[in-house]
């Protein structure tokens, strides 16, 4: 890395300026220029460093020496160079550049010191091309062919940027090239200002192509090839100055602009790296033409040509400014070896050589040999066009058959995305549906939409004996809320559609799955096929699971239907059930009266026995022992049925011990017959007799009520059980469901995320795709390029011919 190198030159005062204005003010000290007040009191801002200042007494001489000898001198070792010269119009560049009879310029210089450098080195042969143009108005024109105008700018990847059309002499000495030079100056543009006389309207551009290689012809030796620029730029200028108008006001703008541009190229380089952004190398002709001798790869120098006039003042401290910020710059100037191609040079040398030959001592056959042997090698060259030609068209056909697959491709991807959508919607249908029924009020609210899906409606059902259920809570009815809610993130699948369809180059690319790199089309399109079988099946499965799903949620929705047919049936059943409820108490009430009736009969009884150790009163006495005891024990039953601790046989033995009782009791009642006809009893005791006749009868008669009563509960209380097992294998039915819905939502979203890694891959395919694109892209402009090359080539020989024809009309 080394800086470019800045001088700065002031010019001597110009014969024409007036005492007040051309007394100078610039005090040159070693290589520092100071602005000077009138008193000798420096101007603290206005001091400025450089490399080289030279004052108004150097001569060319001077500062060829100083400043540009090395960079030309590297140039012949094999480093690119560059010497340009900047500054106001008037200021002296092309006086620096070009020069004069007695002091010439830095080109001129340079020429012959390239060529006496050349005489020095002894084991290296040289081949040097010249070119010399000029960008006028924003325009390429070739100085040495005045026909090759408006030329355009190309770019190489071995060449770099370069000039093409560009007449390019190869010289075999300085003499050759100054008349060169002296050819191209009368076809620049000058013109006359207010400031200048001779003033250039262009900037001129004059290149040495220097190419040398070792002369033991070694053919692996390396071949240097370095280009030497010698720039003479148009000097900026103020409109109000220069007085210019029409075709130089329009000169002075290109002018102006292009200056403007290389500053803008000045001021960034001259930033550190981390601000560089972008170089604004192609806005102009002039900074891309320069771009490998501002930052590249090149050794630079500038000469800064100042007006020591008051008058310029301003204009000279603003070309000293441009200086300071180009001494910041920083190149990376290398030899310039081409390890391959080393027959170039000897073959052109061989050529040179064979011309000169035939110039000499031409005849005929050998001229006629000589054609034949161009036109063969245009022939050759032709062929070789037709085969580039041919296999660029090769290429742009399978470009078009890439881009009609990736269409292809996008097509299917975009079909498959509708079928996901479609399925999500489906999907989101059910989340609402079961949303619904997740609702903790458990109100129905089938009649808001109308295209809603049925929905299980809890009304009807009583709300105590949902309660009671605690096992058949509604929030545990479905698990598929939460995972399907999961599936239908919103946010996945607008990436997922989102990612694929509006923007490919914004995906982020799946890091696990690695592909190698296909650099031949075939394989990339067996890829892509590949990929389109997967995405084709991953369809099918989607559509597979869809029905699926669809299947399994119209099951659900069946069985949901039948759960609510059976919890309105529950429903009625336990209204109907209701009354019974009340029988155990009303058994209890009536075996509380039934017992207080007995406990009255007894008493009575009591009164009326005559002796108490009778077998009447015994009787009696036991019998109402065992009545006591048993409508004691009915008392109990009911009271445990009512307290609802009753158990599945209770009924049954309740019903035993009621039978025999009233044997017992029916028994008690033959005795006492019995006993009425044994004894002959008094007509009171009759009375109470049939009091007691009643009352038993009365009890028979309850009894048999609650017998009945009791089978219908009993029958009742078995389709209660029945229906609760029913309802349980229904609940076992639905959490199979839903167990299977919530593998089929697991299924589909693996799918959903195969699908996403899919998508992925295809993007990165056609990423790839892009890329190769790129590289085909560049290749038809390698292609392009070589033909261009080539036709220019075809173009040298055949005016080559046409000299060696004219020049030797024998031939002819
Ligand atoms: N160092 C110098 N010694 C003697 N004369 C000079 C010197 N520099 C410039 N001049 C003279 O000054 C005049 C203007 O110089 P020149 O044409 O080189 O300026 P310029 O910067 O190239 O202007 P423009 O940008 O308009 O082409 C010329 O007559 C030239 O001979």
């Amino acid at each position: 890395m080394e800086k470019i190198c800045v001088a700065v030159r002031v010019r001597p005062p110009t014969p024409e300026s007036s005492p007040e204005n051309g007394s100078s003010l610039w005090k040159v000290e070693d290589n520092r220029i100071s602005l000077y007040k009138s008193l000798d009191t420096p101007i603290s801002t206005s001091s400025y460093a450089f490399d080289h200042v030279f004052d108004e007494s150097s001569t060319n001489a001077e500062v060829y020496e100083l400043l540009t000898k090395d960079i030309i001198h590297a140039a012949v070792e094999g480093f690119n160079g560059t010497a340009f010269a900047y500054g106001q119009t008037s200021s002296g560049k092309t006086f620096t550049m070009t020069g004069s009879e007695t002091d010439p310029g830095i080109i001129r210089r340079s020429v012959r010191d390239v060529f006496e450098k050349i005489q020095m080195i002894s084991d290296r042969e040289f081949l040097i091309r010249v070119s010399y143009m000029e960008i006028y108005n924003e325009e390429i024109n070739d100085l040495l062919a005045v026909e090759n105008q408006r030329l355009q700018i190309h770019e190489h990847l071995e060449r770099g940027v370069f000039v093409a059309g560009l007449k390019e002499e190869i010289v075999s000495d300085a003499e050759q090239i100054l008349k060169l030079i002296d050819s191209g100056e009368g076809n620049r543009h000058f013109g006359e200002t207010n400031m200048n006389v001779h003033s250039s309207r262009s900037h001129t551009i004059f290149r040495m192509v220097i190419e040398s290689r070792g002369k033991e012809n070694n053919s692996s030796d390396a071949i240097r090839v370095s280009v030497l620029n010698l720039v003479d730029l148009a000097g900026s200028e103020r409109i109000a100055k220069t007085g210019a108008g029409g075709v130089r006001l329009t000169e002075g703008k290109y002018i102006n602009k292009s200056l403007m541009i290389l500053g803008n190229v000045i001021n960034k380089l001259s930033e550190s790296a981390k601000l560089r952004a972008h170089i604004p190398y192609r806005d102009s002709k002039l900074t891309r033409i320069l771009q490998p001798a501002l930052g590249g790869n090149a050794k630079t120098c500038i000469i800064c040509t100042i007006a020591p006039e008051e008058y310029h003042i301003e204009e000279s401290k603003g070309t000293l400014q441009f200086a300071s910020r180009a001494k910041r710059i920083t190149n990376c100037a290398q030899v310039n070896e081409i390890l391959t191609d080393a027959a170039l040079l000897k073959r052109q040398k061989l050529e040179i050589e064979e011309l000169r030959m035939k110039l000499e001592g031409s005849h005929a056959e050998v001229l006629e040999q000589e054609i034949l042997k161009l036109s063969n090698q245009m022939l050759k060259y032709e062929l070789e066009c037709e085969r580039l030609k041919t296999q660029l068209e090769d290429e742009r056909r399978k470009q078009k058959e890439q881009e009609q697959c990736i269409k292809e491709q996008q097509l299917k991807i975009d079909n498959l995305n509708n079928l996901v959508t479609n399925s999500d919607f489906k999907r989101n249908q059910s989340e609402d549906f079961i949303s619904l029924r997740k609702n903790p009020n458990g109100l129905c609210n089938a009649n808001e939409s109308s295209d809603a899906p049925v929905t299980p409606c809890f009304k009807s059902a009583s709300h105590s004996f949902v309660v009671a259920r605690s096992n058949y809570a509604l929030s545990d009815f479905s698990p598929m809320v939460d995972s399907l809610g999961d599936v239908a993130d919103e946010d996945t699948w607008t990436k997922l559609n989102k990612g694929f369809v509006a923007d490919l180059d914004k995906l982020q690319y799946t890091p696990a799955i690695k592909r190698q790199i296909t650099p031949v089309a075939m394989p990339t399109m067996d890829c892509s096929r590949e990929s389109y079988k997967e995405v084709e099946d991953l369809k099918s499965q989607i559509e597979l699971l869809t029905n699926e799903k669809d299947s399994l949620q119209v099951k659900f929705n069946e069985q949901v239907d039948t759960n609510n047919k059976l919890m309105e049936e529950m429903s009625k059943l336990k209204q109907e059930t209701l009354p019974m409820k009340e029988i155990p108490k009303r058994l209890s009430d009536s075996v509380a009266n039934c017992k207080n009736v007995f406990s009255d009969v007894i008493v009575t009884m009591k009164s009326l026995m005559a002796g108490k150790d009778s077998p009447t009163a015994t009787l009696l006495f036991g019998t109402t022992e065992i009545t006591r005891s048993l409508l004691s024990t009915l008392e109990t039953q009911f009271s445990m049925i009512m307290d609802g601790q009753e158990e599945s046989d209770q009924w049954e033995t309740l019903r035993v011990s009621l039978k025999n009782t009233a044997t017992s009791l029916l028994s008690d009642a033959q005795a006492r017959d019995e006993f009425h006809n044994s004894h002959n009893k008094g007509l009171e005791t009759a009375v109470m007799e049939e009091k007691l006749k009643s009352e038993l009868s009365t009890i028979k008669e309850r009894y048999n009520e609650l017998e009945k009563e009791l089978c219908l509960a009993k029958a009742s209380r078995e389709s209660h059980e029945r229906l609760e097992k029913e309802v349980e294998l229904l609940k076992e039915e639905r959490d199979s469901l839903d167990a299977e819905i919530s593998k089929a939502t697991r299924r589909l979203r693996a799918t959903a995320s195969e699908k996403e890694n899919v998508l992925k891959d295809l993007n990165v395919e056609v990423k790839r795709r892009k890329e190769m694109e790129e590289e085909i892209k560049q290749i038809s402009f390698a292609f392009a390029s070589r033909q261009r090359s080539l036709v220019s080539f075809h173009n040298e020989i055949k005016s080559k011919m046409q000299k060696l024809t004219t020049q030797n009309p024998k031939s002819q």
